[in-house]
């Protein structure tokens, strides 16, 4: 598959600060792309040279095909943004708010914005004043005006800011189905790892500018030979583990609560278990231990997050 949104080597500098260093990632359609890292670590800075807020000093962004660099009015044209918090017209009716941005693009028809209004469920409410309004109504009717024009790529900055955790499960599920539906790819910015961990399928941290790592969010990393912990629950566990340190030296083995504990990649895992059977070791079972997005996070950064 192609990627909708593709970062190849892009720098940054601002005066001699270099704020942007070769970062690169991809992001392809349907997906939840979150981009994460400290305050200061660039990713406004990124954004904004995504939809053209400042320049590119070197390297290329491309959307649908197109260069930002380039091309500019043709690649913004794929892009649906909400950099700051969405302004509606608060005196306004939700439909008419969308009436109104709608004009400012061409090609929208009423169709477009009953369907948009559809998609975050707010038919229902459309002839109600945004003033009325939850704020994760707002956001709602936010995301339905950046998606007025069918882009290919949706940005967020900071999307659930204010929101309380419903609020949040609420934005997700909502983002989801965009996602889904108009199988557009959505790249969410957050200093929040919860937030990613809740919304996003896969996430690039950033850190003084530099991409530290791009992952699933389900724990299998882009970078091959990743080694986790496994325990195994063996019949003969001496024997086991004295097989295990003969043919595979490298890798520890501890004793934990009458199994085995072991860091190792997945396919070692597979060598091993096949090993051991061949071996006449009964192998009733063998757990990966999920570590979580925070372990996997300080790990890549060595803290230094909220
Ligand atoms: N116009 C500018 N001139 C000089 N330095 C800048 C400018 N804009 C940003 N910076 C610096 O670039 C770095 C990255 O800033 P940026 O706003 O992109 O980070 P961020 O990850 O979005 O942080 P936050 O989560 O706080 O918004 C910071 O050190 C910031 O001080």
């Amino acid at each position: 598959m192609e990627p909708v949104l593709s970062l190849k080597n892009v720098h940054k500098k601002i005066g001699r600060q270099q704020i942007i260093d070769d970062v690169s990632f991809d992001v392809y359609p349907g997906e939840i792309f979150g981009f994460l890292g400290p305050n200061g670590a660039g990713k406004t800075t990124t954004i904004r040279m995504i939809v053209g807020l400042t320049n590119v000093t070197k390297g290329d962004i491309t959307i649908s095909g197109q260069s930002v660099v380039h091309d500019f009015k043709k690649a913004i044209g794929h892009v649906g943004t909400i950099v700051e918090n969405p302004e509606m017209y608060k005196y306004l009716t939700a439909e008419k708010n969308l009436i109104h941005f709608g004009r400012m693009s061409s090609n929208v028809t009423k169709e477009d914005i009953q369907k948009r209004l559809e998609l975050v469920r707010l038919s229902h409410v459309k002839k109600q004043k945004v003033r009325k309004f939850s704020l994760g109504m707002k956001q709602r009717l936010g995301i339905a005006q950046a998606m007025l024009h069918g882009p290919d790529v949706l940005i967020l900055d900071e999307p659930t800011n204010g929101l309380d955790p419903a609020g949040v499960k609420e934005m997700r599920d909502y983002l989801r189905r965009v996602a889904k539906e108009e199988n557009v790819a959505i790249l969410i910015s957050s200093h929040l790892l919860s937030e990613i961990e809740l919304i996003c399928d896969r996430f690039a941290i950033i850190q003084e500018g530099k991409i530290a790592k791009v992952e699933n969010v389900k724990g299998e990393s882009e970078q091959p030979a990743r080694t986790s912990f496994f325990t195994l629950e063996v019949d003969e566990r001496d024997k086991a583990q004295e097989l295990i340190a003969d043919r595979f030296p490298s890798i520890d083995v501890q004793f934990l609560e009458g199994r085995l504990r072991l860091q190792a990649t997945k396919d070692q895992m597979g060598e091993i278990i096949t090993y051991l059977v061949g071996n006449e070791i009964i192998v009733y079972q063998s757990i990966l231990e999920k570590q979580s997005l925070e372990d996997r996070f300080f790990e890549v950064t060595s803290g230094g997050v909220s």
